[in-house]
């Protein structure tokens, strides 16, 4: 990869590699645009086949975090962290307290949270190392883990999609095939059977399958025949780039509703699964719970007010669907245009010079 030529194109603002040899730490921070505010986006850990693939891993949900935080409403700009390792076996305390001291060098530029791979008690470890870490314990007057607010943004939206595909946004009798139970998933699931789906799940990880089963009377499918099931809506739960040229073929599902960022491997595939009458849930509007969960403690963490806003992420997929008829557009070129539109006026207004500008960052209180 060009790495100039494609931060050009995409507009990036910075990219960081992060070393420490004593913990092993190698992360990758990029910040793709702070026009609305600092960056904030989690980390990931994750065992990437190449150091390519974790730089455009990196890029790809800096990116996608803009969009995601100007589209929920938010004073933030992107970007996100990955770091190169096996969650399950490379994790020391030296490595996120290293990584906290890289963060705090940006001086609030960029803001962590957790992502695939990482837990709360991590942000609790980069949080010995600097203040621009989110998503850490409850006991430190924060929201903790992010994942049941995310699931219950995806439960939203999905009953807004339902309503554009199906008339009626109630999910009863619903069939709802759930790609990878994890920590969103799980809690997406508890939604979905309380109000009477039925499931259809799959995980590489057979206990995480087995806790569905259990919990939620879901019906199991090995992982690769998720995609062809009989079934209203699939939710992508797992990781990006699921949505391709193999996978497209196989879907029956009316309505694409799930957790996973940067669903589809191209746009180009956005295109088709429009073209298909499909109705799809732009990821980064239905996944965008959980910064707007951890983004409340920037202001002091309030739970109502943050479920409050998570609760519109029903009206922001439909505002979404609303651009698309109006432009004649697919739905995930509408979410593009509703961020960009609001990263714009933003950038424009702010044209006019200030001394000592207002951040969102000294409103935090309690640190
Ligand atoms: N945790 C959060 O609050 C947020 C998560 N997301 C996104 O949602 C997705 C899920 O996140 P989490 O639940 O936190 O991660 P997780 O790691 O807890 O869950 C992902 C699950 O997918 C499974 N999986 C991986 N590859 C698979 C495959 N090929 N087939 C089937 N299952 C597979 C894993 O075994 C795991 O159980 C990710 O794409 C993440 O970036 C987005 C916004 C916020
Ligand atoms: C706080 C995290 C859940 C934010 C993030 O990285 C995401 O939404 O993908």
């Amino acid at each position: 990869m060009e790495l100039f030529k494609y931060m050009e194109k995409y507009d990036y603002e910075q990219l960081l590699f992060c070393q420490d040899k004593e913990s092993g730490l190698k992360a990758i921070i990029a910040i793709h645009d702070t026009t609305l505010g600092p960056a904030l986006g989690g980390t990931r850990m994750w065992m990437y086949e190449s150091e390519e693939a974790a730089i455009e891993d990196a890029l790809r949900l800096a990116r996608g975090m803009t969009y995601k935080n100007a589209a929920a409403g938010l004073n933030l700009g992107g970007g996100k962290t990955v770091i190169i390792g096996d969650p399950r076996k490379d994790k020391n305390e030296a490595m996120f307290r290293a990584f906290g001291r890289f963060i705090q060098g940006l001086n609030g530029r960029y803001i962590t949270a957790e992502d695939v791979g990482t837990t709360v008690e991590d942000m609790d470890i980069i949080y010995q190392e600097t203040d621009y870490v989110t998503g850490i314990s409850p006991e430190f007057g924060s929201s903790g883990n992010p994942s049941p607010a995310t699931a219950y943004g995806v439960y939203r939206g999905m009953k807004a999609a339902a309503k554009e595909a199906f008339g009626s946004d109630s999910l009863e009798g619903k069939v709802v095939a759930v790609q990878g139970v994890g920590n969103v998933a799980y809690h997406l699931c508890r939604h979905l059977h309380e109000e009477g789906a039925q499931l259809i799940v799959t995980d590489i990880n057979k206990e995480a399958v087995q806790r569905a089963v259990e919990e939620f009377g879901a019906k199991a499918v090995d992982p690769n025949d998720i995609y062809g099931v009989d079934c209203d809506i699939f939710a992508p739960c797992a990781l990006g780039g699921i949505i391709n040229d193999q996978t497209i073929p196989q879907l029956k599902a009316k309505v694409i509703a799930g957790s996973a960022n940067n669903q589809l491997k191209e746009a180009r595939h956005g295109d088709i699964i429009h073209e298909m009458g499909i109705v799809y849930a732009p990821d980064y509007v239905i996944n965008a719970g959980g910064v707007i969960n951890v983004a409340d403690e920037l202001y002091g963490y309030n739970r109502e007010r943050a479920m409050k806003k998570i609760e519109q992420i029903y009206d922001n997929i439909e505002k979404v669907f609303a651009i698309a008829k109006r432009d004649g557009i697919p739905t995930y070129k509408a979410a593009d245009r509703l961020a960009e539109e609001r990263i714009e006026t933003m950038r424009k207004s702010r044209s006019q010079f200030l001394q000592n500008g207002h951040h969102i960052l000294s409103r935090r209180r309690g640190r």
